[in-house]
């Protein structure tokens, strides 16, 4: 049956209706009609789709190739050029200012190959931002614990210790479980030579964290095939006695007004009962010695000289095997701490370097030791 009207090309490139069709002889017409008929109806629809399946077929194979480059390529580890997002797992509080904060990578990378490499070079930390004000700020991760199921070897661990005004350790206490920090790493500190026959270790608050690094490094990783494992001193103060995380105090402990039962947390921490076991593993290589402001010890000019005696007395006592190797005395703390006992370290270029010995450490003949400040 003819339509009633049809569209019509014009010249303007308009259309316009129609109201027969073009005459066209019915001969082609009907001709046309069928073959039309024919191929549109049954062979075309069939021949369409196998022509899909043949398409779709490596389309989707392709597609989930290109998926999973773009997954690797999108999911990285721990980069020291960006910012990468970890998820805080975990808080403990260890003190009423510092906390332990155990972050994941977000994205399911194994980052353990970076870690590796990190510990094996030295002293090493990453760069936390603040998203909102878009600042950044160092952090020492703490040593993986060895033969805990509860952290899993992509985690990092950091105790971090809250600035009543600080922005950025402000910020990451306020976080909530599950919130996201992003991480940039890691940042070489200070690359632990080989040959170290002993280290002391001078650390306030928190920079106890570089002091385990140098532990987990040259003794539980071992220094060097066929190297005897350093002695290492590790003298810590904090301002006051429960900064240092609930541990058993050594023979400078005193009794104090506030030795009340809000100043010392009733359980050791995760983190003491750490330090408890390492000095238990390994001792006679390793010692750590307490100090706090607010029991009045401290790490005075009259320790350290005993410290270094009782190392020279020692090392002729036990004499390593071999050629002589490195003695390191590390500082690491605030300003204030390091630049009492080391002098104050230096800008040069727009980087901070360790800059010459003064301070205590000035005084003392140290003839042998190499001091780094951190
Ligand atoms: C290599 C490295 C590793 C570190 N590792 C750790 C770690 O493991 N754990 C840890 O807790 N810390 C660590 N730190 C310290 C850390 O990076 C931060 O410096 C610390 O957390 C304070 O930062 P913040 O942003 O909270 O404080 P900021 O905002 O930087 O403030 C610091 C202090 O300066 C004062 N201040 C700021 N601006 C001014 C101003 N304009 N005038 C006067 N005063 C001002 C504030 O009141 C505050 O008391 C490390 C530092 C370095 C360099």
């Amino acid at each position: 049956m003819p339509l009633p009207w049809r569209l019509q090309d014009c010249r303007h490139g308009s259309f316009k209706l129609l109201s027969q069709p073009p005459r066209v002889p019915l001969r082609y017409a009907n001709t046309s009609r069928s073959k039309f008929q024919s191929s549109a109806t049954v062979g075309r629809p069939q021949r369409w789709q196998s022509r899909i399946l043949w398409i779709s077929v490596p389309v989707a194979f392709f597609g989930c190739v290109a998926y999973v480059k773009y997954r690797n390529w999108e999911e990285p580890g721990l980069n020291p050029e960006r910012f990468i997002p970890f998820t805080l797992v975990a808080k403990e509080a260890v003190s009423s200012t510092s906390s332990v904060f155990t972050l994941s990578p977000r994205w399911a990378t194994t980052n353990s190959q970076i870690y590796d490499q990190a510990w094996k070079d030295g002293i090493w930390s990453v760069q936390v931002k603040q998203p909102q004000l878009q600042i950044a700020r160092s952090y020492t991760p703490l040593s993986p614990i060895l033969n805990s199921e509860q952290i899993i070897d992509s985690d990092l661990r950091f105790l971090i210790r809250r600035d009543p005004q600080g922005e950025v350790s402000g910020y990451l206490h306020k976080l909530p479980i599950g919130a996201e920090i992003e991480l940039r790493g890691p940042h070489l500190e200070y690359a632990i030579p080989n040959d170290v026959d002993e280290v002391v270790f001078l650390a306030g608050g928190t920079g106890i964290a570089p002091a385990l690094q140098v532990v987990h490094r040259l003794i539980v990783l071992s220094s060097s095939p066929g190297r005897e494992s350093p002695r290492i001193r590790i003298l810590w103060a904090n301002r006051r006695r429960e900064d240092a995380l609930g541990l058993p105090m050594n023979n400078l402990d005193k009794p104090t007004e506030d030795n009340s039962s809000t100043a010392r947390p009733s359980l050791p921490s995760l983190l003491a009962r750490e330090l408890t076991n390492l000095q238990q593993d390994h001792q006679g290589k390793l010692s750590f010695q307490y100090f706090n402001d607010d029991q009045k010890s401290f790490i005075t000019e009259d320790v350290l000289a005993k410290c270094f005696l009782d190392s020279t007395r020692q090392a002729k006592k036990c004499p390593t095997e071999g050629p002589a190797g490195r003695k390191l005395i590390l500082v690491s703390g605030p300003d204030g701490f390091v630049k009492h006992y080391a002098g104050p370290k230096v800008w040069q270029g727009g980087v901070e370097h360790s800059g010459p010995v003064g301070g205590i450490l000035k005084r003392l003949d140290l003839s042998g030791w190499e001091v780094w400040k951190l």
